[in-house]
């Protein structure tokens, strides 16, 4: 598999089923990436698309129930664990620190549990928590807590690097720091799969990415590749001499709203040229004319607002009993007779 052989992370075909018996849930449907070294990755998703669920088998947290996960080229998360561990770092939703310890001691914990770690004031002044050194774990604020996890995550300089969801409960300065520092360790090589809710961040920070949507992949590729497939917008605004019955495109994709004219298109550059030799033929003034692609946050709306009508009838009766509206919460009641993380992978 030449892909894999090249990439730090590769995952082919992946699927994540939690349950046993009758009542199984595929959180993960044949999910299929690749980061080659050096590169960020940024899983988005709805809430409970299963971005946690594909890290923890990167991580080698769970197996896969069917397809393969590879890390290094050629080595399996779970049978080559001794091999991995020093060479990847984890920062996980929920960090595992002991409340009554400082900072300092938190990480220095973790140095001496850790092979050639990188110095602890380092570790601490990367992470932007110098000035927190002495503060217990108990007294953090929660944006602290994720900086902490970071510094863990980064102590053995690792080559690859799972942040799950590093920024989430951060104020706007501490994200940005934590982005800063983010792009820093990319700059020094390391390989990193991250996964947020945030658009900026993923849009700011990633070499390419995916947008997952009930298990599976719908989208993925660069920014430029996943706004591609959706709709661009022209916008302007027409002096008193004309109406939009006057223009040379119509249909459904045009909306006049406040003198302003809004055409949605497939074919930006046509219809935008289309446009403007009408307004040079006619004299017209076409004011304040933008044309713009999708954003990422119109290409994620329009893939989250999918309904894909099969996400709970998996094949050969995969997929039995599940929260039947489909979304999947975690808290939902039909996973009570699953139980939260532990009925894992049949
Ligand atoms: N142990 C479990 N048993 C049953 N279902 C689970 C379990 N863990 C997760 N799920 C379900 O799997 C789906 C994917 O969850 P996951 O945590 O991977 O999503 P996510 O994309 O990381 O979500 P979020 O953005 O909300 O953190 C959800 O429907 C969730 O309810």
């Amino acid at each position: 598999m030449p892909e894999a052989e090249s990439s730090h992370i590769h995952a082919h075909d992946v699927w994540r089923r939690y349950g046993r018996g009758k009542k199984t849930f595929d959180a993960v449907r044949g999910v299929s990436f690749t980061v080659r070294p050096g590169q960020l990755f940024a899983l988005l998703g709805t809430n409970g698309a299963g971005k946690t669920s594909t890290v923890e088998l990167l991580e080698g947290l769970a197996a896969p129930y069917r397809g393969r996960v590879r890390l290094f080229g050629d080595l399996d998360p779970i049978a080559d664990r001794a091999r991995i561990r020093p060479r990847t770092g984890a920062m996980l939703q929920e960090g595992g620190f002991i409340s009554h310890l400082t900072v300092r001691e938190s990480v220095e914990m973790w140095a001496e549990l850790t092979s050639r770690p990188r110095p602890v004031e380092q570790a601490l002044e990367l992470a932007g928590l110098s000035h927190r050194r002495d503060v217990m774990v108990q007294n953090l604020s929660g944006g602290e807590k994720r900086r902490l996890d970071l510094a863990v995550a980064t102590l053995s300089r690792p080559e690859v690097l799972f942040l799950d969801e590093p920024t989430a409960g951060m104020d706007a300065e501490g994200r940005h720091a934590t982005w800063r520092l983010i792009g820093e360790l990319r700059e020094r090589g390391s390989t990193i799969l991250l996964t947020t809710h945030y658009l900026e961040e993923a849009e700011s920070l990633a070499d390419r990415l995916a947008i997952m949507h009930r298990g599976r992949i719908a989208a993925s590729g660069t920014v430029a590749e996943i706004v591609a497939d959706h709709p661009s917008t022209l916008s302007f605004g027409l002096d008193d001499r004309w109406t939009v019955r006057d223009l040379p495109i119509g249909g459904t994709s045009l909306e006049e709203r406040g003198g302003r004219v809004t055409i949605t298109t497939g074919q930006l550059q046509k219809d935008a040229a289309r446009l403007l030799a009408w307004a040079e033929e006619k004299g017209a003034e076409l004011e304040r004319f933008t044309a713009r692609p999708a954003s990422l946050e119109e290409a994620f709306i329009s893939i989250a607002g999918r309904d894909d009508g099969d996400d709970r009838d998996g094949e050969d009766g995969r997929d039995g009993g599940n929260d039947g509206d489909g979304r999947g919460d975690r808290g939902g009641e039909t996973l009570a007779g699953i139980g939260a993380k532990q009925g894992e992978e049949a």
